[in-house]
């Protein structure tokens, strides 16, 4: 593997750009919304702050180019990374032009968060060569990447890419099984029915519920997953917590009103100034977030396996 193609320089995509000209692969970029002088600006600045994997300055130079016209970025790709928005009609239309420019053997992942492979893969010419690469933000430092195929996907080409993602430094999870979600969103999906639920019914306010999870469960994930700490809590014992708890849990089957409710009123989080809390300045407070995660990422990788 030696050239990816990126298409979408939105949150996700220039993140994905950035891992893999990081590890020294040739990136092409296709955006077609977004100035070049921005991009160039958001490369430069991720050059010049470039650290090593001991956090030591690094000062290579980034092989990415930047195209306005998506034949021309994934003329000689490996690789063609989609990561456009989370809107069906969107990644199909991108998905009709790359049917009529692809190489034969090229792979096409998608970054989606929702969609099923089988439906993105729905009446692909390439949908033999289709996979999921779910990456996290911020994509080149959080280490998870999930990696999903379908039944008759070659074995080769889930080798390929977990060995990609290993040479970039990630932690690929190959899911066994196509589903909505994949592992993780479903996760965080089920945690934040239960935030709202507690939350729309008076129990406590957001700031209260995440502390609960910053100063409880989230330093222990860090380090052990919820079966392990199933085991080390007692499997007895958790056995009278789910048999007690699930039948008072919210089972909401739609999206949150109170979400709904700011969202229709235009606060969307950090990006326009207010959410759940007030951002003065969103940039100083991902950039602060950003140091943290790598801090946090750097302890583990030091901290003993066991
Ligand atoms: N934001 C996250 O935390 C996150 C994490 C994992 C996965 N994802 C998924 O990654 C994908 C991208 O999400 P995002 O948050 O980066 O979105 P975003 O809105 O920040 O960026 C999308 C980018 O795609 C560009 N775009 C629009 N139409 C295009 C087209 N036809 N061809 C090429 N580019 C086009 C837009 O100009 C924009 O720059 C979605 O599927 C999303 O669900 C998002
Ligand atoms: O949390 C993440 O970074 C990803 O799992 C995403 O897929 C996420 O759910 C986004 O869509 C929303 O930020």
């Amino acid at each position: 593997m030696k050239q990816i193609a990126v298409l979408g320089a939105g949150t996700m995509g220039i993140g994905i750009v950035r891992l893999f000209a990081e590890h020294g692969y040739e990136v092409c970029l296709y955006e077609p919304h977004m100035a070049r002088t921005v991009l160039d600006e958001k490369l430069r600045s991720f050059e010049d702050n470039r650290m090593n994997d001991s956090g030591r300055p690094d000062d290579s130079r980034f092989s990415v180019r930047i195209y306005e016209d998506i034949s021309k970025a994934i003329a000689n790709a490996d690789l063609i990374v989609e990561a456009v928005p989370e809107q069906l009609e969107i990644k199909r239309e991108v998905y009709r032009q790359l049917a009529q420019n692809i190489r034969d053997n090229a792979i096409v992942a998608s970054n989606t968060s929702t969609f099923a492979l089988e439906t993105l893969a729905e009446n692909q010419p390439f949908s033999d060569r289709m996979i999921i690469m779910h990456f996290f933000n911020p994509a080149h430092l959080i280490p998870l990447v999930e990696i999903v195929g379908l039944p008759d996907t070659p074995s080769a080409i889930i080798d390929e890419t977990v060995n990609l993602m290993r040479s970039c430094g990630k932690t690929p999870v190959v899911l066994k099984r196509d589903i909505p979600g994949f592992i993780a969103n479903r996760l965080q999906a089920a945690l934040l029915r239960e935030a709202f639920y507690l939350l729309e019914n008076g129990i406590a306010d957001a700031e209260q519920i995440d502390t609960v999870v910053k100063e409880a469960l989230g330093l222990r994930y860090a380090f052990k997953g919820p079966f392990e700490i199933a085991d080390l809590g007692g499997l007895d014992i958790w056995s009278k917590v789910t048999g007690h708890l699930f039948p008072e849990l919210g089972v909401s089957r739609s999206a949150p009103e109170s979400l709904l409710a700011k969202a229709a009123e235009g606060q969307l989080g950090a990006k326009s100034g207010a959410g759940f809390y007030r951002y003065d300045d969103a940039d100083e407070v991902k950039d602060n977030f950003e140091q943290q995660l790598q801090d946090l990422v750097r302890l583990k990788r030091e901290s003993s396996p066991l």
